[in-house]
C-alpha cells in the first residue's frame, strides 16, 4: 500500500495574465482552482498511472471540504484526512504572467490530538508499505515531524519517500528514507549554496547519500533530472523537449511517476525515465500527467 501525507494541503488558485503589476489592479485572462499541496498530487499521478494510494494529511473548513470533493469525485482518489476543528485549508496563489510567482499560505493550526490521530493511522502500516511524507508544515509545527514518523515506523520496514525542504529532509536522513527528490535550489540550499553545475549537484547528494537516503532524485526543472542509486550508480537524464504550460506539481508528478516505475519494474533506470516523463508531462499541460502524455513522452527520453 502507498499512503501519502499532506501535512499542509492546498487549494491552488491558478491565473494566467499576459503580465502582473503590483501596486494596481490585475485582471485575469483564465483561472482555475484545483486541490493541490504535494502528497496529494502525488496521489492524484499515481491514480492517473494506475497505482492506488491513499491520500491522508490535515484538512479544515470549507476549503478542505473542496480538496477532499475533488479528490474524491474528480479524480477517484481514496482519502483518509483528519479534519481540523477550526480554520481553513490554506489557499495558494499561482500566478503564470510574463514570469512564474507563487504566493502560498501559511496553513492552519494542528493541535496535538490530530498529530495523535494521525500517529495512530500510520500505525497501521505494514512491512513492505510505501509512505510518502511530502511538502512542508504550518509553522506551527515543529520541524523534528516528520523525523518524529519515521523513527516511530523505522522498525516496520517502511519505505520511507520524503519530497521536503531544509531541516525537515535532513532530520529524517538516519531513518535511511528509500527516496528523497530534492530540486537543486533546495540541494544547494541544505548547504548554504547555489549549486549550479551536475557535478557540484552530485558531489553534495552524495554526502545526504552517505547520512542515509537510499536514492536520491535531484530534479532541476528544465534541464532535467539526476539520480543517483543506492546500487551506486548515477545516472542523469534531459527532460524533453515542449512547452512549459504549468509546472505547479512537476516535481510531485516526478516522484509518483518514479514510484510507478519502481513498482512496475524494480528497476531504477525505469523508475528514473518514468519519473522524469511524468513531471515534464505536468510541466507540459495545464493538469497534472495522465498515463498516455507519460508513455508519449517515455519514448523520447533516453538516460
Ligand atoms: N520547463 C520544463 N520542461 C521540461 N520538463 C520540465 C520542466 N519543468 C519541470 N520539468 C520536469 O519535471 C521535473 C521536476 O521539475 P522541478 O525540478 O521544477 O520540480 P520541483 O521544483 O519539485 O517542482 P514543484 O515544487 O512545482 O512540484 C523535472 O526534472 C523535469 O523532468
Ligand atoms: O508550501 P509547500 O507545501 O512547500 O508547497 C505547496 C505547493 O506549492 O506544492 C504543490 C506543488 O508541488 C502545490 O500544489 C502547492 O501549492
Amino acid at each position: 500500500m502507498i499512503y501519502t501525507v499532506t501535512f499542509n494541503p492546498s487549494l491552488d488558485y491558478i491565473v494566467r495574465l499576459d503580465s502582473f503589476k503590483t501596486g494596481t489592479i490585475n485582471r485575469l485572462k483564465y483561472e482555475k482552482i484545483l486541490c493541490g499541496g504535494k502528497g496529494i498530487n502525488v496521489s492524484i499521478v499515481l491514480k492517473n498511472l494506475g497505482v492506488s494510494s491513499i491520500a491522508s494529511g490535515f484538512t479544515a473548513g470549507f476549503t478542505g471540504e473542496e480538496i477532499e470533493r475533488q479528490m474524491k469525485n474528480e479524480f477517484n482518489c481514496s482519502c483518509d484526512f483528519i479534519h481540523l476543528s477550526a480554520g481553513n485549508t490554506r489557499i495558494n496563489v499561482k500566478i503564470k504572467a510574463d514570469s512564474e510567482t507563487e504566493v502560498n499560505g501559511q496553513g492552519p493550526n494542528i493541535p496535538q490530538q490530530s498529530i495523535d490521530a494521525l500517529f495512530a493511522k500510520l500505525d497501521k502500516l505494514q512491512n513492505g508499505d510505501y509512505l510518502v511524507l511530502a511538502g512542508s508544515i504550518p509553522n506551527t509545527l515543529p520541524n523534528n515531524i516528520y523525523e518524529r514518523i519515521l523513527e516511530r515506523l523505522y522498525h516496520k520496514n517502511v519505505n520511507f519517500v520524503v519530497d521536503a525542504e531544509g531541516k525537515l529532509l535532513l532530520n529524517v536522513l538516519e531513518y535511511k528514507p528509500f527516496l528523497i527528490k530534492p530540486n537543486n535550489h533546495e540541494l544547494g540550499g541544505m548547504f548554504g549554496k547555489t549549486l549550479t553545475t551536475p557535478e557540484a549537484l552530485i558531489e553534495h547528494a552524495r554526502i545526504l547519500q552517505q547520512r542515509g537516503a537510499r536514492n536520491i532524485l535531484i530534479s532541476r526543472g528544465g534541464d532535467g533530472a539526476i539520480l543517483l542509486t543506492e546500487k551506486g550508480d548515477c545516472m542523469s537524464c534531459a527532460a524533453p523537449t515542449g512547452t512549459l504550460i504549468n509546472s505547479v506539481g512537476a516535481g510531485d508528478s516526478m516522484v509518483a511517476g518514479f514510484l510507478a516505475g519502481y513498482l512496475s519494474s524494480a528497476d531504477y533506470k525505469t523508475a528514473f525515465r518514468m519519473g522524469i516523463a511524468a513531471g515534464s508531462a505536468s510541466a507540459f499541460s495545464e493538469n497534472l500527467a495522465v498515463m498516455e502524455e507519460v508513455d508519449t513522452l517515455m519514448k523520447q527520453i533516453t538516460i
